[in-house]
């Protein structure tokens, strides 16, 4: 059976991780492997633990892995997670692993190749109309995105889905191996592909909103090379 690792986080001295994320390996067809972020010299080993990445959702980046200072917007960050995080994806990336990362995880996969976030959206985005942080439930849409019509995802999710948000963070400058392939209206960055076609990052949570068939798809696209 293939394994997908999943990254953690800690949290009051309890690792947390979405039920959503497990539940959708194990319902692909995959075994859900969870790392804790428990120590920055413990990094698993692609293609002996595990044949697959996700980058789970979470709290803030520390800008410092980004050579920025915290501006007053910045929230609670875990820069040992962020660590362990970004040699997860180093190791993973030199394997020829896919990794995909949903919410945060598609700001760290940026990170890690050198590109920039803003640290809050609305104090340093003046153009951002778009309401990012949705008070409903994640299993509600609340905004639509344009998908690039030549990208993978669109093979998904078409060019026009409407999808969930939850951030305050985003993309500000994209990693120089990445294509930006869905932006919201207000021109946030909402996914992004690596060019070797190995990384897909999307910045809503398609894990809850599975009883729509084209986000599930999104999953199975992207680890159908794995079966
Ligand atoms: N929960 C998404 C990652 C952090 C943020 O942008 O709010």
């Amino acid at each position: 059976m293939k394994t997908i690792g999943i990254t953690a986080g800690i949290k009051n001295n309890e690792v947390i991780v979405d039920r959503s994320v497990v539940d959708t390996v194990v319902k692909l067809g995959f075994l859900p492997l969870v790392f804790a972020p428990v120590s920055l010299k413990t990094v698993p080993v692609p293609g002996v633990n595990f044949d697959a990445l996700i980058l789970s959702d979470g709290p803030d980046i520390t800008p410092i892995f980004y050579n920025e200072e915290p501006l007053p917007e910045l929230r609670e960050t875990d820069p040992h997670r962020d660590q362990f995080e970004l040699n997860l994806i180093k190791n993973t990336h030199d394997s020829n692993l896919p990794i995909l990362g949903i919410g945060r995880g598609m700001q760290m996969l940026n990170v890690a190749f050198n590109g920039t976030l803003f640290q809050d959206i609305y104090a340093q985005n003046s153009g951002a109309g778009v309401q990012h942080i949705q008070p409903n439930d994640l299993s509600l849409e609340s905004h639509h995105v344009n998908v690039t019509d030549e990208s993978e995802l669109a093979k998904a999710v078409g060019t026009h889905p409407y999808v969930n948000s939850h951030h305050h963070q985003a993309i500000k400058t994209i990693a120089n191996n990445f294509n930006i392939v869905a932006t919201a209206p207000d021109g946030i960055i909402e996914a992004i592909e690596s060019t070797d076609q190995t990384m897909l990052g999307i910045q809503w949570r398609p894990d809850k909103l599975l009883n729509d068939p084209k986000q599930e798809k999104i999953f199975t696209n992207f680890f159908e090379k794995l079966n």
